[in-house]
């Protein structure tokens, strides 16, 4: 390949030359590392020395790794640089520095493992705990049919469906109309595929639908959630001062943000026996309480009430704002940058345990506008499939609560009552986005170290909203 490339490229090649080229191809194609930016961007390729590039893959990774790229080395063009001995890429300005930080505890002698692909996708994921995310629910199976031939249906539903879901984020991707792009992945996510298998004793009823667990849900959920929001801002960029377009576009932004916590629910739930997803459940529980705070922001509340004014989040939280000891101890692991493996699991269980308490409470009012979102009965909590054996014989009801009733439906009523429900739901959706926010801080200063753009967004939306609530306290 060294030659031919010289001979394409008309460059002299002799011998000494010839073995260089051809070792440092083969260092490149078993050493190299696809390099991202913060966002996850795709930024090129980077070779780094044997302290990184002998590092193993494993699906139950020990340590995770990222890049740091300085302001300049962002700006210069990644290029191939010289081995110089023990050389640090970014110092010499080639490049992003890396860092690999320990996720679990590693014993004195044992191997340091990282994962070189996502490992919520499905060939690296099936050693994922109690609820596979490989696993399809199937209905009404066809009870003539064998178990062989239950497994080989099953295989070529997961295909189908797999086919399905690209098709439609690609059409997505290049159409771009979010719109119909939610309305597909949620006739998948409720109806599962619609279509008659063959399997090897002949056709099979057997109606197949995804698990909530399964990759391809989460899938579904992350394209869900950003498809909703990008509707979201498209209606109010036609025109925002209409009550009506309003409204809407809120319900929009709710279903939106009821999809990033879903997202996040489950992912902390495989997250819970294969503790390597901590970099993929911090993004998520960041990306939730953003969406979140960014709901109990929205303009249209005042809508609602039709009273010409938002409603008073700073006099709600007086009450509603039980000054939660867990944002303070986030913020103090998250400043220290480490916590011992006893006290993070303790924090996590505190955190889940609180979190589920506040969506109880807002879940029904989140949830509201999308079917398949009230047909999972608890975002967060998903002890409710383990009692279940299939998901499917859940009853459609949930949770939804007196406030849906006012929201969907007669929100001209009884104005002084709404507004104080209305009044709560804001606070609690609130309260929710500050716990999700900062419980993903939390999980970003442990995998991505203190000094990531992660820690540091997340660190300043909560120095301003935290003033904000103490500001609020003062006043009232
Ligand atoms: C970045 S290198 C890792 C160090 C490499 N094992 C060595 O001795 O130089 C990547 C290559 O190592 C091998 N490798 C790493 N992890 C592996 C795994 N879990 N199973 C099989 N091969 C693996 C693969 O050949 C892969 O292309």
């Amino acid at each position: 390949m060294a030659r031919a490339v010289a001979e394409v490229r008309r460059v002299p090649i002799d011998d000494a030359l010839l073995e260089e080229a051809t070792v440092a191809l083969c260092v490149v194609l078993t050493n190299a590392v696809e390099v991202h930016d913060s966002e996850g961007r795709a930024l090129g390729i980077a070779v780094y020395d044997h302290r990184f590039s002998w590092i193993n893959h494993s699906c139950s990774p020990n340590a995770c790794f990222r890049f740091l790229l300085s302001s300049q080395s962002h700006e210069a063009p990644l290029r191939i640089s010289p081995h110089q001995g023990d050389f640090n890429a970014d110092e010499l300005g080639y490049g992003p520095r890396l860092v690999v930080r320990s996720i679990k505890k590693i014993e004195k002698g044992e191997e340091v493992t990282v994962a070189y692909t996502d490992l919520l996708q499905p060939k690296t994921a099936s050693h994922l705990g109690q609820f596979v995310i490989q696993e399809i629910s199937a209905f009404s199976c066809d009870s003539s049919s064998s178990c062989d031939d239950y497994e080989f249906l099953k295989d070529m539903a997961d295909g189908r469906l797999t086919e399905c879901i690209d098709d439609v984020i690609s059409d997505y991707l290049s159409v771009g109309d979010p719109e119909s792009c939610c309305e597909k992945l949620e006739m998948i996510l409720t109806q599962g595929l619609n279509e008659q298998l063959e399997g090897n004793v002949g056709k099979s009823d057997a109606k197949f639908m995804l698990h909530p667990l399964h990759h391809l849900s989460l899938k579904a959920y992350t394209t869900l959630a950003s498809a909703y929001k990008v509707c979201a801002s498209d209606l109010l960029s036609v025109d925002s001062g209409i009550d009506v377009n309003q409204l809407k576009t809120f319900g929009i932004s709710r279903t939106s943000a009821a999809y990033s916590l879903l997202l996040a629910g489950a992912t902390h739930h495989l997250f819970n026996s294969e503790p390597s997803l901590i970099a993929s459940v911090a993004n998520f529980w960041t990306a939730a309480g953003e969406s979140l705070l960014s709901l109990s922001r929205s303009s249209a509340w005042s809508v609602f009430v039709n009273l010409g004014g938002v409603p008073n989040l700073a006099s709600t939280m007086k009450f509603k704002w039980s000054k939660c000891s867990l944002i303070d101890r986030f913020r103090a692991c998250m400043s220290s940058g480490q916590i011992k493996s006893t006290d993070f699991e303790n924090v996590s269980n505190e955190f889940l345990h609180c979190v589920s308490g506040i969506t109880q409470k807002v879940c029904g009012f989140l949830i509201s506008d999308c079917h398949f979102l009230r047909s999972c009965k608890d975002p967060i909590d998903f002890s409710w499939l383990m009692s279940t054996k299939s998901f499917s014989s859940v009853v459609v009801e949930t949770c939804v609560k007196r406030t849906d009733l006012y929201y969907t439906q007669g929100y001209a009523n009884n104005i002084c009552e709404e507004e104080t429900y209305i009044d709560h739901a804001v606070a609690y959706i609130f309260q929710l986005g500050i716990h999700c926010l900062s419980y993903g801080g939390l999980l970003a200063s442990i995998c991505y170290d203190l000094h990531s753009n992660l820690v540091d967004d997340v660190q300043n939306v909560l120095d301003r909203k935290m003033s904000f609530v103490l500001n609020s306290y003062e006043k009232s």
